[in-house]
């Protein structure tokens, strides 16, 4: 994994409520964002923390998680391990995004509790929020209406992990915290392009295009939905700012008996796939022409979040768009070719 984009980030010192040396457990480290948390861990000062690659500790497995946390006792969880892909995957493996990410946070969640795990941060998505709730996405939004059709299982599984998170807190006063993160890109994505999200599909369709001079790129869809992306790295910062909140700021965004424990993550900004496409192929330097695919579905048409909650915590996005692309593209070509 690189840490290329890593050197972007000024070192923080630990923030107050972690100590440096807290067992941490990073389940997903591997992945996009849980390979940004642990650099952001690591940049931190962070010295106690605790990973096991899907190999190693399969997480649908409930007899093989009782036991990991009897042995490694985590103090604090990160939950990046899921099911993940972009709208293809969505759409092709409805059982798996269903079925895999309701064991991972049905064995997850309830041993972290046995275990005397007191803060958990667990991973949704905005995804999660009705396909034509008001723009921007508002966390009370949350199901106010129908989902969105090519990842309505996914989105069912992440809105019962935060339903989990939300009952232990009131059953068992455990302090759980639902993060719902916009898309994401950033060093260590998922290349294939089957089961990609469209940024890192974009890196590659045009890197590809370029190399064998085509003369044109097939872009999925109408081009006209629109997404906001945030930089990996930039998540992680948000998550650990989070976590680390002192305990009354950190109480009070759990909320109560009315309101779920959840909060966006995102830069607040959007674009169109077709404008963002223009982006990723000006940064890779692909010069020919899109042609749009209508074949392929668009998917939810805008999914802009509301992050007035959290900026109002005092957290912004640091790294622009094009920076984030052109970091993402070094790490394309110094990793992947
Ligand atoms: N990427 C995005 O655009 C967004 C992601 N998120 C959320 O962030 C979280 C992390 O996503 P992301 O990092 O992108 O996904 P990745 O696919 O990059 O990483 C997921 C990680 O989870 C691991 N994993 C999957 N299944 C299991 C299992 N059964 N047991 C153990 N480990 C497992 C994977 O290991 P392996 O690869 O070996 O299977 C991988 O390391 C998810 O909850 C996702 O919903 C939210 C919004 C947007
Ligand atoms: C993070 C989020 O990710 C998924 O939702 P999505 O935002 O729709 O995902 P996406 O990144 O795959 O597509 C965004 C848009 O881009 C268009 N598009 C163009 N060309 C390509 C292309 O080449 N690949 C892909 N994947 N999409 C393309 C595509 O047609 C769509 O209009 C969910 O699974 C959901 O569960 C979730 O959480």
């Amino acid at each position: 994994m690189t840490q290329s984009a890593s050197l972007s980030q000024p070192a923080v010192t630990p923030a107050p409520y972690l100590a440096p040396d807290a067992r941490i457990y990073v389940a997903g480290h591997r992945g996009l964002v849980g390979s940004a948390l642990l650099r952001a861990l690591q940049r931190q000062g962070y010295t106690n923390l605790i990973t096991r690659s899907h190999a190693e500790l399969d997480l649908t497995d409930a007899a093989a998680v009782e036991r990991f946390f009897a042995e490694a006792r985590p103090e604090c969880v990160l939950l990046a391990a899921a099911k993940v892909g972009g709208i293809h995957a969505n759409h092709s493996y409805p059982v798996d995004f269903l079925q895999q990410n309701l064991a991972i946070e049905l064995n997850v969640i309830p041993a972290a509790y046995r275990h005397g795990v007191q803060r958990l941060l667990f991973l949704g998505s905005s995804c999660i929020y009705p396909k034509l709730a008001p723009q921007p996405l508002k966390e009370d939004s949350l199901l106010s209406g129908p989902l969105e059709p090519t990842n309505r299982p996914y989105a069912l599984a992440k809105i019962a992990g935060i339903e989990l998170c939300w009952a232990y807190n009131r059953q068992y006063g455990t302090q759980y915290l639902a993060v719902m993160p916009t898309n994401l890109y950033g060093p260590g994505d998922n290349y294939d392009l089957n089961t990609s999200h469209v940024l890192p599909a974009l890196i590659r369709k045009f890197h590809e295009a370029k190399q064998q001079g085509a003369r044109e790129v097939v872009v999925w869809g109408t081009g006209t939905p629109r997404r906001e992306f945030l930089y990996s790295d930039d998540l992680a910062e948000a998550c650990l700012f989070l976590l680390n909140l002192p305990p009354a700021r950190y109480q009070a965004l759990l909320a109560t008996a009315e309101q779920p424990p959840l909060i966006n993550i995102g830069v607040g900004e959007d674009l169109s796939i077709r404008a963002l496409a223009e982006l990723v192929a000006d940064v890779v330097g692909f010069r020919g022409a899109l042609v749009f695919d209508p074949s392929k579905p668009d998917g939810t048409p805008r999914k802009l979040l509301d992050v007035s909650r959290l900026q109002q915590l005092g957290w912004r996005a640091r790294v622009a768009l094009r920076t984030g692309i052109e970091l993402a593209y070094q790490d394309y070509k110094e990793n992947y070719l």
